[in-house]
């Protein structure tokens, strides 16, 4: 069974008061103090299923509402459930791969679990000590856990005090960047200790041959929902609008940008003065990468002003928690980052996603860029490519990403002097600037290449 919707508009008009199986008071109640009330496409199909007792496997655009899709139905079925949950009864997990996006469904979760008595939530991610977290759930219990795989699994092996025989659902959400993670062995091991007797599912941007496996191995009959956005490309051959299937927002413009490696910064900096005013996240592809544009793009004079910021995934916790809520809040600024924040972040305001590297797994290109145009949102997105990866241009038309070629400024400043000047002076640009280029020629190497050789 399969279900196919145009997100072509980012909300329907199905209220959430109007679906079937109706909503508990509670939740229409905590729906409406956040502001929602007409459904996204995904939430109009996939809420209604879970709360039926279906299982569901959902490839949905970026930004379409996922979040609360599996978070409303999951506080019904808990709802439902005979008796309050004991202190150690596992009622609910959802796991996600990364710490930050499983803080956010947690935040989003909050306001909905707290309709529910005794219903305790637990975050259940790495860069804390798992003992602090083992010591919460003797002391006080834990119903729902929401986390990363590693973390949850390390907490089911270390404690037998979880009982998770009346567990209800579980949630497998971005299940494809859980897999590309390599979490398939604890994301195995966690499913063998529930109750086969559960509703499942599945959430993911993008379907890979790994997610229709785990589908098979962890879903029953589920109903595949897809939802779509319509958009209008640009046939270059006859210069005519086609519509085009497509996983990218249709709010989203899509550019690429092709020049030599040494004229990419230049080419940045021109486009990042032009547009002091708007939120950019720019990727690169390793952490060594952001730690070396960290300390070379405050010292350039033409960015004076501009707020910089660093995420990747090597450092400390407590800094990544900092970092990302400081960009948060901006209005405008830049965020240096790599993949770490390329899925699943519901950042405010972000206006144009720069990707000064490729991704080094071709799949993520449309999470990066869904940062931006959210929920109907407008936002434009500006892929950097050298001569030699001009095949990628193909291979993103290939799966549906609609793009137009974008032509390099003859305004943009030389930069490359100021970096070599600044480096002279600075051991620290130095050694940075060699750390940064050995990880990216071995990233190159081991990911980035093979996908475009194979296009
Ligand atoms: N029904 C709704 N009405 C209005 N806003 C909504 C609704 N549902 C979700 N949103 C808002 O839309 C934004 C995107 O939602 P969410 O983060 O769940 O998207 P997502 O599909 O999980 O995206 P990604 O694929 O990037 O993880 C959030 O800011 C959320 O608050």
């Amino acid at each position: 069974m399969s279900d196919v919707i145009d997100s072509n508009k980012a909300l329907t008009s199905t209220r959430f008061s109007d679906l079937n199986p109706s909503l508990s008071e509670p939740v229409l109640e905590a729906l409406t103090a956040a502001g929602f009330e007409f459904c996204t496409p995904v939430q109009a199909a996939t809420i209604p299923l879970l709360c039926s007792y279906k299982d569901v496997a959902v490839d949905a655009a970026t930004g379409s509402g996922k979040t609360l899709a599996f978070v409303v139905p999951l506080v019904e079925l808990l709802r439902r459930s005979s008796a309050p949950p004991k202190p150690h009864q596992v009622m609910g997990i959802i796991i996600s791969p990364t710490r930050e996006l499983s803080s956010q469904i947690f935040k989003v979760a909050e306001p909905f679990i707290s309709t529910l008595s005794n219903v305790r939530p637990m975050l259940l991610v790495g860069g804390v000590e798992v003992k602090a977290d083992i010591r919460k759930i003797e002391d006080k219990g834990a119903n729902l856990l929401i986390g990363t795989p590693g973390r949850m699994y390390d907490i089911m092996e270390r404690m037998d005090i979880l009982d998770f025989r009346n567990l209800e659902i579980l949630i497998l959400d971005e299940a494809d960047r859980l897999l590309d993670m390599g979490f398939q062995k604890q994301i195995n091991s966690i499913i063998s200790r529930l109750p086969k007797l559960r509703r499942t599912g599945l959430f993911s941007a993008t379907q890979t041959e790994a997610v229709e496996e785990l589908s098979k191995a962890g879903l029953r009959n589920p109903v595949r929902v897809e939802v779509r956005a319509e958009v209008k490309r640009l046939n270059e051959s006859t210069s005519s609008q086609q519509l085009a299937a497509s996983k990218t927002p249709s709010g989203l413009h899509i550019e690429y940008l092709e020049c030599e490696a040494d004229k990419k910064l230049s080419q940045l900096i021109d486009l990042l003065t032009k547009n002091k005013t708007k939120k950019f996240i720019i990727y690169f592809m390793t952490c060594a990468s952001v730690d070396y544009w960290d300390v070379v793009l405050p010292r350039l004079s033409s960015l004076k002003g501009f707020t910089l910021i660093s995420l990747h995934g090597q450092m400390k916790q407590a800094a990544r928690e900092k970092a990302l809520a400081s960009f948060t809040s901006l209005s405008s600024g830049i965020l240096l980052c790599t993949d770490v924040a390329a899925r699943g972040l519901d950042i405010p305001g972000v206006d144009c996603i720069v990707q000064y590297d490729l991704p080094q797994d071709p799949n993520v290109f449309i999470h990066r860029v869904g940062r931006t145009a959210r929920m109907g949102r407008q936002g434009s997105a500006i892929v950097f490519l050298m001569p030699k990866e001009e095949a990628y241009v193909e291979f993103l038309r290939r799966r549906g990403v609609p793009l137009e070629e974008r032509k390099c400024s003859d305004e943009a400043p030389d930069i490359i002097p100021l970096i070599r000047s600044a480096a002279k002076k600075d051991r620290n640009i130095m050694e940075k600037g060699l750390r940064a280029f050995v990880s990216y020629i071995r990233a190159y190497k081991e990911h980035h290449c093979s996908y475009i050789l194979r296009t």
